[in-house]
């Protein structure tokens, strides 16, 4: 407030006698006041303008001008100047009108008396001081309130629109001077975002004195219909009693921030690449999906699926091209079944089909077929057509699990079933492939340490030159004795020390023993064989395998000509592009190379003829029945005739009867190798029947 006192005043008064009576009072004073006086409205008007008063008292009924004149003028000539006016008794009307024209207060001649003209003139003062200043405030509030970027709506107590600032007109669409005095819920229409339901701010007071409302996910709708998702707070205004004046809503604007929630709740939920559902979101379904069966008495199924030989694609052709795959599998996937069922990607290439809803479990096994199908289908991927194939993994609520993740896990366990049976199949979980998860589970443990517990030897199985009946080779097999389950056959634990990497130090480990031991025995003076030794298919994918191979001949110091490594077909295929390069170096460095199982593979001449190696070993299965089955005699006559015309040793496996040898030697079969010739057996076996043919 403006207490300082009053130092220059100006007075406009034409009667001479008022004037001096006016002097004579303001000199009663304790202050001194610099007092001007001019009789005209022109004169008043030029000292306002050159000169700097802190009031000016004016006289209504001057020559050159009366009544709201005067003071318009003055105003005119000096805006912030406090004016007070002088007039008589009977223009007391006027004197009250002059006050809504910017005058601070009126005073009637004949009843002013010195200290209350004093009083009247500091009022004045103070009064245009605190209009000022309020004026500004006013400003300032207004200037604010169009700044922010909120929506701001003021209402009286009965909730009709006072205010709005600029951003609240645009989001409205109702313009501040439209929208003044409509009722509230006219002009701001809010809904529930998610019901579409109307809110209802008739009255925004009842919210409360105290309250502040502020009701998530609301959206306001414009004038045009279009909607906004809004944050919205309601404050009541009070007076100083405390009683409600009206109200302030603030909205902000939150569409941004929605979007940005929800993608960023769909990103947690789905996977990047595919589109699809993942992990998470699947597991939220297959709990919703088990809760409605309860109630309507229906199935729900969980298909695992996993991609055969995906790794291989991504790795030959690089990742760009597996992700496409990966997506045109997703997308088959997805139209394969219905809209109310999920397609989810767990990761890699392993998706889950959720059924949501299913009559009998057998319906499951149509869906699995289906999808088998669309999955086999060509994929157009780098304008290449890639082939896939698929193992599912089927459980069915609730006869193999009441909840999501045990149902989840069975079908994981099924799949495992179903790629055990060869590609492209489905399997239903079945309890007992629990018991045998639990089983492979444990022997992978075991496994772990079994290299350090020397739990690992070699058995050795005599092979055969069926021209001489002599003993030209053997095979080296492993064998494991378990200190709790006794001897685990290969077949067994190989394919797990593949799956967890363990393959690697285990078939180092064989090989450096084998080696060793043919070492042994030819510098004993036995006479010479060469030793052959399973490579799976993870030790040849291996990069450090070539060195691996020479630094155990070198450290053992085998001569590589006796040394052979059986490869598979499929290993042999299935790293096509290194193999001729791998085959080529290790034959040249004199190792021997064979195909084992010869015939249950992909047995194609031109492989055979593309790769470098030197035997054929034909698989068990087929000498098994060389007798009984004309189908298998004609497979072993071809594979022995395909073997000589290319130049290539063939070696008959599982020769277990005399017939058997017989045919075999009609054939020209080469060499062989069976339990009629001996059976794999601890190294001193293998020495004693050296010896014995030695001698
Ligand atoms: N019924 C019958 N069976 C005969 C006869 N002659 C030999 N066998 C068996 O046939 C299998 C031949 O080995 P494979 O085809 O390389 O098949 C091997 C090979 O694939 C794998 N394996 C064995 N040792 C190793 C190894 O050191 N490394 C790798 N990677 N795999 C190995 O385990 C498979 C099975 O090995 P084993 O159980 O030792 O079984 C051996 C052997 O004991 C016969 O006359 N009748």
């Amino acid at each position: 407030m403006n207490k300082k006192p009053i130092k220059a005043l100006l007075v406009v008064e034409d009667n001479a006698g008022d004037a001096r009576l006016l002097l004579e009072m303001l000199n009663e004073g304790p202050h001194t006041i610099d007092v001007t006086v001019v009789s005209s409205l022109r004169d008043a008007e030029l000292h306002l303008v050159l000169h700097t008063y802190d009031i000016a008292l004016l006289d209504l009924g001057l020559p050159d001008g009366n009544g709201m004149e005067v003071v318009r003028r003055a105003r005119s000539a000096a805006p912030s100047l406090p004016l007070v006016v002088l007039t008589g008794l009977d223009d007391e009307a006027m004197a009250a009108q002059t006050l809504k024209e910017g005058a601070q207060d009126y005073l009637i001649k004949g009843e002013i008396e010195g200290r209350g003209l004093l009083r009247a003139l500091r009022y004045a003062v103070e009064r245009k001081a605190m209009e000022e200043s309020l004026f500004t405030e006013k400003e300032r509030a207004q200037v604010t309130l169009n700044c922010i970027a909120d929506g701001v709506v003021c209402t009286d107590s009965s909730g009709n629109i006072t205010f709005l600032n600029v951003v609240a007109e645009r989001m409205t669409g109702w313009s501040l001077e439209e929208a003044s005095g409509r009722p509230m819920s006219e002009v701001y229409r809010i809904f529930d975002a998610t019901t579409g339901i109307a809110t209802n701010l008739a009255n925004p007071l009842a919210f409360g004195n105290d309250g502040i409302y502020d009701k998530p996910n609301s959206a306001l709708q414009r004038r045009d219909g279009i909607m906004t998702p809004i944050e919205n707070s309601i404050s009541p205004i009070l007076d100083r009693l405390g009683c409600t004046t009206g109200a302030v809503m603030v909205s902000r604007d939150v569409s941004a921030a929605r979007r940005m929630a929800i993608e960023m709740i769909h990103s947690a939920e789905h996977d990047f690449l595919t589109g699809l559902p993942n992990r998470m979101l699947l597991h939220d379904r297959v709990s919703q999906a088990i809760a409605l069966a309860i109630r309507q008495q229906h199935k729900v199924a969980l298909l695992f699926i996993d991609v055969d030989g995906f790794k291989h694609i991504n790795d030959s052709l690089g990742h760009p091209a597996g992700d496409k795959l990966l997506q045109s599998l997703a997308h088959r996937l997805v139209g394969c079944v219905r809209s109310s069922d999920t397609v989810s990607r767990q990761g890699g290439d392993e998706f889950v089909v959720l059924l949501s809803s299913v009559r009998l479990a057998e319906d499951t096994a149509v869906a699995a077929k289906k999808l088998l199908a669309a999955i086999a289908d060509p994929h157009l991927v780098d304008r290449r057509d890639l082939h896939v194939t698929a193992s599912i993994g089927v459980s069915v609520y609730p006869d193999d699990g009441t909840d999501a993740e045990t149902l989840i896990k069975n079908a994981d366990t099924a799949m495992y079933q179903a790629k055990a049976h060869g590609r492209q199949g489905y399997q239903f979980f079945k309890a007992v492939m629990n018991v045998k998860a639990v089983e492979r589970q444990s022997t992978e443990e075991s496994l772990r340490s079994a290299l350090k517990r020397q739990e690992f030897h070699v058995h050795y199985q005599p092979r055969v030159d069926l021209r001489t009946g002599q003993i030209i080779g053997a095979e080296a097999l492993l064998r494991w004795s378990h200190p709790e389950r006794g001897n685990i056959p290969p077949d067994q634990f190989i394919p797990i020390a593949e799956d967890c990497g363990l393959i690697l130090p285990i078939g180092e480990w064989i090989l450096r023993e084998a080696c060793a031991q043919t070492q042994k025995w030819l510098q004993e003076g036995l006479p010479p064989i060469t030793i052959a030794v399973n490579i799976s298919g993870v030790q040849f994918g291996n990069e450090d395998f070539l060195a691996d191979v020479f630094a155990i001949l070198e450290e053992t110091g085998l001569d590589p000509r006796h040394l052979e490594l059986e490869l598979t077909e499929s290993v042999l295929m299935k790293h096509a592009e290194s193999t001729e390069v791998i085959l080529k170096t290790l034959r040249s460095k004199g190792i021997q190379v064979s195909v084992d199982d010869f015939g249950t593979g992909y047995s194609s001449l031109s492989y055979l003829s593309k790769f470098s190696l030197d035997a054929l070993k034909i698989d068990q299965s087929f000498v098994r029945r060389i007798i009984s089955s004309p189908e298998d005699t004609a497979i072993v006559t071809a594979i022995i005739s395909m073997g000589r015309s290319l130049s290539l040793q063939v070696v008959a496996e599982g020769v277990e009867t005399l017939e058997e040898l017989a045919f075999l030697q009609a054939h020209q079969c080469d060499e062989a190798q069976g339990y009629f010739f001996g059976r794999p057996s601890p190294p001193k076996n293998l020495q004693i029947c050296l010896q014995f043919h030695a001698e």
